[in-house]
């Protein structure tokens, strides 16, 4: 008997978005991962050799890259910010569209071509150097894993690196977007090998590619 596919996908809000493009696809998960109080973090799926984990957004790109499991669905900023080389990303399922940004406190702040450093609070601290480096500046980043929008008033970083999308939370906040780093959507992902060596893999990145063409 061959071992059913894992998929691996993220608990957050692209999982509302996720569900019915996967049944599309043909991947339902058993009735009991929709019941709020199950503790159970791995799931058969209805009709088909595959079983679904649920793991933080971070973790997806993790247990795929490490083929722990042979594909997921994760936002784009996941997969540039670790960067996996087993990690493949075929299809960009055009849904959890947000975008990641820098953003400062309301008012007059400092002219970013006259520094040199700068401190910066985010939960990509990759894509936050890599940023500030293309325009010359050391980004001393503080990783936070939530709520950067507090870091500014409370003196722990100048900026935030931070995903946007309505712009609400950096309004409610007292801050304001000031550049744009990266357009984001989420994306299919498989782990390298699994495509290469098991034929269910390149099968599903089939069906997913055909959904979002149609
Ligand atoms: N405001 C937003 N609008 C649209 N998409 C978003 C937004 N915030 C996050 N996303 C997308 O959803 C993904 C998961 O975000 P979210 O923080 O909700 O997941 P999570 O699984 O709860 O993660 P964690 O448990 O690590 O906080 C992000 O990586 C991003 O691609
Ligand atoms: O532009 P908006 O529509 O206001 O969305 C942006 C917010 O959404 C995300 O947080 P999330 O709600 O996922 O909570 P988190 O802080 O736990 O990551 C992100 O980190 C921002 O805080």
């Amino acid at each position: 008997m061959t071992c059913p596919l894992t998929f691996a996908i993220p608990k957050g809000r692209i999982l509302d978005e996720a569900l019915p493009l996967m049944a599309r696809a043909g991947v339902v998960p058993e009735p009991g991962f929709h019941d709020k109080s199950n503790r159970a973090l791995s799931f058969a799926c209805e009709n088909s050799d595959m079983r679904l984990i649920r793991v933080r957004a971070f973790d997806v790109a993790t247990f795929v890259a490490h083929g722990a499991a042979q594909c997921g669905i994760v936002g784009s900023d996941v997969v540039e910010e670790f960067a996996y080389p087993d990690l493949y990303a075929p299809v960009d399922l055009d849904i959890g569209h947000c975008r990641l940004s820098v953003a400062e406190p309301v008012g007059p702040g400092e002219d970013p071509a006259r520094v040199s450093h700068l401190r910066v609070a985010s939960k990509y601290p990759n894509l936050t150097r890599r940023h500030f480096e293309r325009m010359g500046i050391q980004a001393e980043v503080v990783k936070l894993n939530g709520a950067m929008e507090l870091a500014p008033g409370l003196g722990l970083a100048s900026r935030i690196v931070d995903l946007v999308s309505t712009g609400r939370t950096l309004k409610d906040n007292g801050l304001v977007e000031t550049s744009t780093i990266l357009q984001i959507s989420a994306r299919l992902i498989v782990n390298r090998a699994a495509l290469k060596t098991d034929e269910r893999v390149a099968a599903l990145v089939d069906r997913f590619r055909a959904l979002v063409a149609a």
